[in-house]
């Protein structure tokens, strides 16, 4: 019997053909704290939840026979993905059954503010006819700048169009034709800061986006402007916020997701121009039956092994071919979140080399994963898995070339990516060695061994006497330990390359010490 844990609200009917199936047993026990959770964790074959429940590290590592957890919803932030993966645990969402209740709740949300609707309400409550307090201002021929045209950002686009507001927006893996489409006009982040009167955000929340309103994006914006996050808290810098508020730059705010939730100690909560609400983007009966109906189908599918297709982190391919390839995949996601981390520029071309016993496998699937590694560094988890990953590519143009070859350098298998941007070009080559796992074997024509795991720091820089021992001084007076290192060259005294592993998160800061040393071009950090 398969059991089944679900730990947030979710719609009962939705969850139908779980709770009717006759070999899986569900439970549901949606007032557990972490503690409680992890002790009980570890029963359940399966854990679906909403945002509320944080599936971290520890609850993972106590969920010993964990196989999925489901994501009624969209954003896996509150999922420990990485974990996930390590531990052979699928994650699956339901991206598609909320967006029209996002969607609505952000215009209700732009509405309110503009009519200062809930603020007069409430002095209405306390006998107070304050009619001259709240003059709002008419959404018409406004502009409004929208961050993030995916699925939300596009919905909210139509509506807002229907009030007659001027569309701008931001989104950098869309294209003009596509935004045009939409009746958007395509901007840069910082013209669509300076431009709009009302500013939606609607991105995931990704290394990219965190805090991607700060404050010197608020410095940018028209004195009066109108906010709206409707996404996931934190996109926002909440501090930023309260003083673009309190400076007069931001004439009204309304935030539906906070940086901690719930955010009872958050000055936003009691600020005058600021309307909350409790995370209800997605709290309607529609989304609700629909994101449980999506993520119990989803997750039913997955445990039967037939086709699915909204996995985060897993592939979704027969089980023969999938065990053949299985050790190949993790080296093929490294490959290109590697390549992608240490280059400079817009994609335009993926190269990829296939050489050795590789060659005779589905060499299609491992390209969907080297795709997956590259674009997720751009685009975010939830937008890119290894069944959509070629599809997204071919969206943003990208040219993906597959070669089979027969020169195998040495190696029994070795895959080669080249990335071509806008600005340069790099490459990577890696290898499976058999019984010790994926090795970087090549990096832009150096040799190098690099065993892919772990923060790795990458340095390109000239072959002169010194400068690894300074890197070294460097790293050691910020407390970082090197763990490993390989340093690479073409030719004495030319270009030459440092792959450090280091035993914790290097910060920006120690990256842009390292490029500070002579003779030193381009420092980069990695996660692997
Ligand atoms: N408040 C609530 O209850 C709900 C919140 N959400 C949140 O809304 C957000 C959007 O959801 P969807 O539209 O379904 O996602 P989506 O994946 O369809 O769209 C996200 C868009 O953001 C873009 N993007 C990624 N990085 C970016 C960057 N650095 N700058 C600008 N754009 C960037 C992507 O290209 C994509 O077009 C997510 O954070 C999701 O978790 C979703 C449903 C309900
Ligand atoms: O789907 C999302 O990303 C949401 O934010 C909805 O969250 P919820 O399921 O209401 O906790």
């Amino acid at each position: 019997m398969i059991k089944i844990l679900v730990s947030d609200p979710i719609s009962e009917v939705g969850l139908k053909s779980l709770l009717d199936a006759e070999d899986i047993q569900v439970d549901i026990k949606t007032d557990l704290n972490s503690q409680e959770l992890k002790s009980i964790i570890g029963e359940y074959q399966g854990l679906l939840v909403r945002s509320q429940t944080k599936v971290t590290k520890e609850i993972i590592e106590a969920g010993k026979h964990l196989l999925v957890i489901g994501r009624a919803g969209v954003g896996v932030d509150n999922i420990d993905i990485k974990a996930a993966t390590e531990h052979g645990i699928a994650v699956i969402n339901a991206p598609d059954g909320n967006t029209i209740s996002a969607c609505e709740h952000t215009l209700a949300m732009l509405l309110s503010m503009s009519r200062w609707i809930p603020q007069a309400h409430n002095d209405l409550t306390q006998k107070q006819w304050n009619r001259k307090k709240y003059v709002g201002v008419e959404l018409n021929n406004k502009v409004l700048g929208i961050i993030g045209l995916g699925r939300i950002g596009l919905e909210v686009a139509k509506r807002a169009k229907a009030f007659n507001m001027i569309l701008i927006g931001y989104d950098p893996f869309t294209t003009e034709e596509q935004a045009q489409k939409n009746g958007i006009q395509l901007k840069s982040l910082e013209e669509v800061l300076r431009q709009a009167d009302f500013l939606t955000v609607h991105t995931p929340l990704t290394k990219e986006t965190k805090y991607m309103i700060d404050d010197k994006q608020f410095s940018l914006m028209k004195k009066g402007i109108r906010i709206v996050n409707c996404a996931r808290g934190g996109i926002i810098r909440e501090e930023a916020l309260i003083k673009a508020l309190n400076e007069g730059i931001v004439e009204a705010a309304t935030i539906d997701v906070f940086e901690k939730e719930p955010p009872l100690d958050s000055p936003l909560l009691d600020h005058p121009k600021v309307i909350t609400t409790p995370h209800l983007g997605a709290s309607t009966k529609e989304a609700q039956l629909n994101v449980a109906i999506d993520v119990a189908k989803e997750v039913y599918h997955y445990l039967a092994g037939v086709p699915y297709k909204n996995a985060i982190n897993m592939p979704s391919l027969p089980s023969d071919i999938l065990n053949h390839l299985k050790p190949y995949i993790p080296l093929a996601e490294k490959l290109g979140t590697f390549i992608s981390s240490v280059i400079m520029g817009g994609i335009q071309k993926v190269e990829i080399i296939y050489s050795g016993d590789i060659i005779e496998e589905e060499i299609d699937y491992l390209t969907r994963n080297i795709l997956k590694g590259i674009l997720r560094q751009h685009m975010g988890i939830t937008e890119v898995n290894d069944v959509n990953a070629d599809v997204m590519a071919k969206r943003r143009n990208i040219e993906v070339v597959e070669i089979r070859s027969n020169k195998t350098h040495g190696f029994t298998n070795l895959i080669t990516v080249k990335l071509t941007t806008n600005i340069e070009e790099k490459s990577i080559s890696g290898t499976l060695l058999n019984g010790y796992g994926p090795r970087f074997v090549n990096f832009n024509g150096s040799t190098i061994d690099v065993i892919p795991e772990g923060h790795l720091i990458i340095t390109e820089h000239i072959d002169k006497p010194g400068i690894i021992g300074k890197f070294g001084t460097l790293l050691g007076n910020a407390g970082i330990n090197i763990g490993t290192m390989q340093v690479g060259r073409n030719k004495v005294g030319g270009t030459a390359i440092g792959i450090f592993g280091v035993d914790k998160e290097v910060e920006d800061h120690i990256l842009d010490e390292l490029i500070k040393v002579e003779n030193v071009s381009n420092t980069y950090y990695v996660e692997l």
